[in-house]
């Protein structure tokens, strides 16, 4: 028995459905399927979840939240005649969202339901389609699924016991279609994943039914040795680790949801990333383990979006505490971090700079300087993060200094370096300015 996952591309409007219901038809194995909200048609398009998102904003702040209502009513509406499918599936989306927002719930758990719209109205229209040629099909509830998360919304975890009544869906008829992107608590209230989540859930389900493959099904071909942004017909990847795709998803490809591998890894389910407009592709393989390769290096991901705690004291190495009294000021700040490079006398913190409003920023600088008493500390924001990632790196020689000869041939500063605490990725910093001139120069350098 299969899962297969089809994201926000793959069910953008009627003509992505029909091309979903054909896969699904294609191999009886496919038995549970995930979807997520209706992404972009095309780049200036937009994703049914940012609008449900500006929606449930606009609801808490009081203000008019009709223009984002009838956005996502006639993206359905539009669907649902492009599907012929019957005109009530709509009716109980707008009561869904009415319900939502006239409940007793708090703002906070009206928000998430609202987030979560888009999923949950996908499933109900694909499993309707596929009834409506002829495919015995139901849409279940993720609280019916067994899906139970923990109580932090937008940002839920999969709870342990969720995974026993997952099995047991195997034992249900037909085709199941599960929504993406949320769960309950064990209160009983809805709480969404991160962000790309509907990753997450198809994983979870591939854990919990115990599947021979999780398909993830998207908008490209394969996985690419680097974010085609960057580079034009970039290499293709044929096998990952499961190791190697969460570095690189972590790292930036955004492609597949950096937590999604954890339950699909548990459970040794090899997932597979597959293209909806060419489903016949062999699309790229993530698994436990692969034979050695030539290429030692499989993928360079980059991401935006961080800042540098930089904190010097002289024979930092020597005072017993330092590093835990830092972090705990971190930790009674509500900060977590990244990756933590540290020296002699020195110590970087890389942190999101999502997280670290200028206040806060104040808050952590004042408390450094008055309780650690460092020579200095100072915060660089602005800064982006390439991972270079490959299962054969710790045994290849020289690769640190090709990368670096890549970098600085772009005439781009490195600003930090971490290599060896993890044996599959190498880590350089980089002015988020940079970005364009060493990605595709460290690209040529590696697959060139
Ligand atoms: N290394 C990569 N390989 C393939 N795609 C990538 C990579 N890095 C980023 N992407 C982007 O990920 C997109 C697919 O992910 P996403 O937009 O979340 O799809 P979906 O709508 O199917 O969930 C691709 O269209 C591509 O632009
Ligand atoms: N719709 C949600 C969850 C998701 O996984 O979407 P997508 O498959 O389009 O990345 C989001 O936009 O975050």
């Amino acid at each position: 028995m299969k899962v297969a996952k089809f994201g926000g591309s793959s069910v953008a409007d009627s003509t992505q459905l029909h091309k979903v219901a054909e896969i699904i038809q294609n191999d009886p194995e496919r038995k549970f399927i995930v979807v997520s909200a209706p992404g972009k048609r095309d780049k200036e398009d937009f994703k049914v979840t940012d609008m449900l998102i500006q929606l449930g904003n606009a609801y808490i702040n009081g203000e008019d939240f009709n223009k984002y209502y009838s956005i996502v009513i006639s993206r359905f509406k539009e669907i649902i005649e492009g599907l012929n499918i019957p005109y009530f599936i709509l009716d109980e989306i707008e009561h869904n969202i009415h319900n939502i927002l006239e409940s007793d719930d708090t703002n906070k758990t009206k928000f998430d339901a609202i987030k979560a719209v888009g999923e949950d109205s996908s499933a109900k229209v694909l499993s309707a389609y596929l009834n409506s040629l002829g495919v015995k099909a139901s849409y279940i509830n993720p609280k019916d699924a067994g899906i139970m998360v923990s109580n932090e919304a937008g940002y839920a975890e999969i709870l342990p016991e969720s995974f026993q009544k997952i099995y047991t869906l195997r034992e249900r008829d037909g085709i199941l279609v599960i929504p993406g992107f949320f769960g309950y608590t064990k209160e009983g209230q809805l709480a969404t994943f991160s962000r790309g989540g509907s990753d997450i859930t198809g994983s979870i389900i591939a854990a919990g039914v115990k599947a021979s493959l999780y398909e993830n099904f998207t908008d490209v071909d394969s996985v690419y040795s680097v974010n085609p942004s960057y580079v034009e017909n970039p290499n293709e990847i044929r096998t990952l680790t499961y190791r190697e795709m969460r570095e690189l998803s972590y790292a930036g490809f955004s492609v597949f949801h950096n937590e999604a591998l954890i339950p699909a890894f548990k459970e040794q389910i090899p997932v597979c990333i597959k293209n909806t407009n060419n489903p016949l592709y062999p699309g790229t393989m993530i698994v436990a383990e692969k034979k050695p390769e030539e290429k030692c290096v499989v993928g360079i991901a980059s991401d935006t979006g961080f800042c540098s705690l930089y904190v010097s004291k002289y024979f930092m190495n020597r005072e017993i505490g330092f590093g835990r009294k830092l972090f705990n000021i971190l930790e009674d700040e509500g900060i977590s971090f990244e990756h933590a490079p540290s020296g002699i006398d020195d110590m970087s913190i890389i942190i999101r700079e999502s997280q670290l409003t200028e206040s806060k920023e104040k808050i952590i600088l004042k408390r450094i300087t008055d309780e650690l008493h460092p020579q200095t500390v100072s915060l660089d924001r602005g800064l982006a993060m390439i991972m270079i990632v490959g299962e054969g790196l710790v045994r290849t020689v020289g690769l640190a200094s090709r990368a670096a000869t890549a970098i600085s041939d772009a005439n781009v500063n490195i600003e930090m370096i971490n290599q060896g605490s993890s044996e599959v990725s190498m880590m350089f910093g980089v002015l988020s300015k940079d970005l364009d001139l060493a990605i595709p120069s460290l690209y040529k350098a590696f697959f060139g």
